[in-house]
């Protein structure tokens, strides 16, 4: 198991569909912490996760407590994606089994969520840019996650 990607109670369907895809691409799991701003089933969603969502391997949990239970069992490390944290993502060492927490497009996480985190990351931005899309930041992190670990699927296998 590589990394898994987490959404915490993600706003925008099509951002989320986006990172369905990207996790069905790269052969990861897709955690979605409850409640999402849009229903099961979304068109936009739909539309930006297209016929990837069928081999998209994607778990909702009910709540953050849910979320914590099931990271719990797994012993994994939760890693937040944060613009208030001061660490570059590219100056840490991922481990296979960390979960990548990535906040909510309106809000970011609260506070129990950043303080449950092992790490917290940046990418770090130009002077005077807020954020990058939740999707482009997910994928960043991935890939150099990915590319740490040597685990992204081997060239070819792409359907
Ligand atoms: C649009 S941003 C959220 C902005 C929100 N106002 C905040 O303060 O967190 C959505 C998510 O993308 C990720 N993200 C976006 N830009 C980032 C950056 N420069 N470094 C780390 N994570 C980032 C974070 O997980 C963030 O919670």
């Amino acid at each position: 198991m590589p990394i898994r990607l987490a959404l915490y109670q993600p706003d925008i369907a099509p951002n989320a569909g986006t990172l369905a895809r990207l996790c069905a691409c790269l052969a990861l799991e897709l955690h979605i912490v409850e409640p999402a701003g849009f229903p099961v089933g979304d068109a936009g969603f739909r539309r930006a996760g297209m016929d990837y969502l069928d081999r998209a391997a994607i778990r909702r949990h009910a709540s953050f407590a849910a979320f914590e239970a099931w990271r719990a069992q797994e012993g994994a490390r939760l890693i937040l994606a944060t613009t208030r944290a001061a660490a570059s993502y590219v100056d840490f060492r991922f481990a296979a089994g960390d979960v990548l927490l990535l906040g909510r497009e309106s809000a970011g996480v609260p506070e129990a969520a950043h303080a449950a985190a092992d790490a917290r990351l940046l990418i770090p931005l130009a002077a005077g840019a807020r954020s990058l899309n939740v999707a482009l930041a997910g994928a960043m992190i991935a890939g150099e996650a990915l590319r740490q670990l040597g685990a992204f699927p081997a060239a070819g296998t792409a359907a």
